[in-house]
């Protein structure tokens, strides 16, 4: 298959570059020229765990091309998918702006019938605008098929999930374009659900929406734990054990950040408004997140009665650990309330720091050296769960910091480890650990 992918970011690219790998002939279009000529050189614009050497191989073999034409990109292709931002407007409805001018491009550049695809996540009722836009725009003897094709990859995953993800989803109104759909997605072997576009397009916003709702249940259980002396990590154990709960997603921490929970639950409570049916539960995981995103500073706020002066180590900047994409990163909201306070940040982090400088700035310090940033700091604060960080020997926290004080967010350290150490260690729905000593050992 001739295949074109609008937008090279997270989605767009992988898309991209594993149907190249599938040997169809891919074109990769952006608007953005630098990313295009670094894309054409082979080099990422952003860390995806074994993406390079795929986009490497693809491009060699000339499966895999990039450009920044939309004649060239559309005009021969058979199936276009548009894989373009789709971000949060100030109100938290879907700026949709991205959507609909790759659009009028397709419609305005296509000179072969095409089923164009949408991959970015949108509001039900979007791809009945998209048809709209190629039924006044296309040229009139061509055939144009809409069909929703919403995407679950996680990043940092992205690759494996390409591949090994649990479900398909093709909403589409023609069983001809839906059966082409299939055939393209065939040879993975993974579970195809074909449905009705507005379904499609429901299933994106609810699978995202039921997975920050199970994220904000156990943070606000775990914070209960914490109340009544109960243990989160037991909690959880026995909760997942259970299999219509399911263990995944338990997971209890600071909130969720990133690219797609916080606009995408946003977005849903918006359309749920629109149509005059009040979201409430949803609106209480979106509270029950931003709460806990300033959890750990209250924590540090509690213990030391003032932050002021004080030096803070940031430990993890990136929203998740395998990825540099920092958007809606909880670690933007802990250190955004450190400085408030007063405090003085350095931040580690393997690879976020340059996304992280893009939208920080240089009110803090930066370091890729773990003990650098630990260094006389009164005390640490966990925002991401690097492996770096989860197998940092727990010396190294009392031969660098002023005062070994942790404030974990991500529940990286087994209390009983702790407990063998002179450290304080307040973590997520778990007991605090104060100064414990060798003495103190299990
Ligand atoms: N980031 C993720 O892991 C996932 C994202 N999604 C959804 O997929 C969509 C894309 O997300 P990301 O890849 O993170 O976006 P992104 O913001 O990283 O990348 C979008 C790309 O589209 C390009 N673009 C904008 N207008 C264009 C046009 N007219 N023609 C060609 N390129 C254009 C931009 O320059 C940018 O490079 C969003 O709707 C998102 O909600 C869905 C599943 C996973
Ligand atoms: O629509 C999207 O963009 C994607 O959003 C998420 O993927 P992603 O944001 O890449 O990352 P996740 O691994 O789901 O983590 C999201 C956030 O939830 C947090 N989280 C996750 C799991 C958990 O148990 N607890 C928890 O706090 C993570 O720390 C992170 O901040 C979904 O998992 C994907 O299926 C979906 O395609």
């Amino acid at each position: 298959m001739r295949i074109t992918v609008a937008g090279a970011g997270n989605v767009g690219l992988v898309t991209a570059v594993c149907f190249a790998e599938a040997g169809h002939q891919v074109t990769c279009l952006d608007t953005q020229k630098e990313k295009i000529e670094m894309l054409e050189k082979g080099q990422s614009p952003f860390f995806e765990p074994g993406l390079e050497p795929l986009l490497e191989k693809n491009l060699a073999s000339g499966k895999l091309r990039f450009s920044t034409n939309p004649r060239q990109a559309y005009r021969d292709a058979e199936i276009i998918f548009i894989a373009v931002g789709t971000p949060e407007k100030k109100d938290g409805s879907v700026d949709l702006s991205y959507i609909y001018i790759a659009s009028y491009h397709i419609a305005e550049n296509i000179e072969n019938d095409v089923i164009v695809c949408t991959k970015s996540t949108v509001p039900v009722g979007t791809n009945e605008i998209i048809k709209q836009i190629f039924q006044n725009r296309k040229p009139r003897h061509l055939k144009v098929d809409v069909v929703s094709n919403p995407e679950f990859l996680r990043e940092g995953s992205a690759i494996m999930d390409f591949y090994l993800g649990d479900r398909i989803v093709i909403g589409a109104d023609n069983p001809e374009a839906a059966s082409i759909m299939e055939q393209l997605y065939l040879p993975l072997k993974i579970p195809i659900v074909v449905t009705d576009i507005k379904s499609a397009e429901m299933i994106k916003y609810a699978s995202n929406a039921f997975l920050a709702t199970k994220i904000s249940f156990i943070n606000e259980i775990a914070n209960l734990c914490e109340k009544v002396g109960a243990n989160i990590e037991e909690v959880c154990y026995g909760m997942g054990m259970d299999k219509r709960i399911g263990a995944n997603y338990l997971q209890p921490g600071v909130g969720y950040g990133g690219s797609c929970f916080p606009k995408d639950t946003k977005a849903l409570v918006q359309l749920a408004g629109n149509v005059q049916h009040p979201f409430e539960l949803l609106e209480s995981v979106i509270k029950v997140n931003q709460h806990q995103h300033s959890l750990l500073v209250r924590k540090a706020k509690e213990m030391f009665g003032s932050l002021k002066g004080k030096k803070a180590a940031v430990l993890g900047l990136a929203f998740k650990p395998e990825t540099d994409d920092v958007r809606e990163a909880v670690s933007l909201t802990i250190i955004k309330e450190l400085l408030e306070e007063g405090s003085m940040v350095t931040a580690y982090d393997p690879i976020a720091i340059p996304n992280a400088h893009k939208l920080i700035g240089n009110s803090i310090e930066y370091t890729t050296n773990i003990h650098e940033a630990l260094k006389e700091a009164d005390f640490a604060v966990i925002a991401t769960e690097w492996d770096q960080i989860k197998h940092l020997p727990l010396d190294a926290y009392i031969a660098y910091m002023k005062e070994p004080i942790i404030f974990d967010g991500r529940n990286c350290y087994a209390l009983k480890d702790i407990q063998r150490y002179p450290i304080t260690y307040v973590s997520i729905g778990r007991p605090t650990i104060l100064n414990a000593k060798p003495a103190q050992r299990l």
